[in-house]
């Protein structure tokens, strides 16, 4: 994961102090790019020992279209908790616009059968795209979603991912992410008859909470270790039918976890 220590080096060099909603205070850059070959390993950071666990969960529960935490607290999983309402929903985040974006004529629209459709029967087109960013519907979500557009190519039988972030938590949040988007692009790929192909991440705004510093720090001091390797169960070839038990990571060496405090 030397690319995301990259990331965290470039913005000690040439962040700015910038103020942010939460009140927490960052150091942000504007703008950068990383790319994972999918082939090389499963890119999940070494650098401190993350939760597979929680990744996975949240990543089925987006595609099943539900946006109430009630799944995610069955599992253990407690990352959205600070954002749910008193009955446990996040508003019309990932999930509903994934699955059900709204249309003006009372309609529903699925996006990600839509997108395998197209990758199937016209994988040559450059228009293979999930957005999250219902501009109509910002006010109906608990929390604007931060990866907000994702886009597919194919080409020498591989599937590629490309994904806009807009806003990132270069501490907390980015690792959530690449593994996240690293992982549904194989599942994507799998179910598409494709290999998959190279997951790139562009972010906009990349920062470090002033209070997850210390914690950067003590990762650039530790030396990586090789990538695990993701084994995906075969046999699936819906993408709604994958299940937690499809997936085997192995190999996984890492420094111990990192604690932080997430801002709200
Ligand atoms: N400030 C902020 N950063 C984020 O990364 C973030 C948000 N807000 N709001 C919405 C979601 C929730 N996400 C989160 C929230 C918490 C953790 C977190 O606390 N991670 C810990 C514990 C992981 C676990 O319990 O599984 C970690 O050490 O990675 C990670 C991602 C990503 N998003
Ligand atoms: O998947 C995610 C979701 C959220 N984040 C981070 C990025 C920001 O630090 C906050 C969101 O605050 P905004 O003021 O709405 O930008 O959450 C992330 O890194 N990854």
């Amino acid at each position: 994961m030397k690319q995301y220590l990259h990331l965290l080096e470039t913005i000690l060099e040439n962040g700015v102090e910038k103020k942010d909603r939460t009140g927490t205070g960052t150091t942000s850059m504007f703008g950068h790019q990383m790319r994972f070959d999918l082939s090389k390993g499963f890119p999940l950071v070494t650098t401190k020992k993350l939760h597979l666990k929680s990744i996975i969960h949240e990543l089925l529960w987006f595609l099943t279209g539900d946006t109430n935490i009630k799944y995610l607290q069955e599992n253990g999983v407690r990352i959205w908790n600070e954002w749910a309402d008193e009955n446990g929903d996040l508003g019309h985040i990932y999930g509903y616009q994934w699955r059900s974006w709204p249309t003006p004529d009372g309609k529903h629209i699925d996006q990600i059968s839509n997108v395998i459709d197209s990758i199937k029967n016209n994988p040559e087109s450059r228009r293979h795209i999930v957005s999250a960013w219902n501009v109509g519907e910002l006010d109906k979500m608990n929390l604007p979603p931060c990866h907000i557009l994702f886009h597919f190519y194919v080409a020498n039988g591989k599937l590629s991912c490309l994904l806009y972030q807009r806003s990132a938590d270069v501490f907390l949040g980015v690792p959530f992410n690449i593994a996240s988007y690293a992982l549904l692009t194989m599942m994507m790929a799998q179910v598409t008859d494709l290999q998959p192909g190279d997951f790139i991440h562009t972010l906009g705004d990349v920062h470090i909470y002033s209070n997850h510093m210390e914690q950067v720090k003590l990762q650039l001091t530790r030396e990586p270790y090789p990538l695990p390797t993701m084994k995906i169960n075969p046999e699936v070839k819906n993408i709604f039918d994958f299940t937690y038990n499809d997936f085997e990571l192995s190999g996984y060496q890492s420094h111990p976890h990192i604690k932080g405090k997430v801002a709200v």
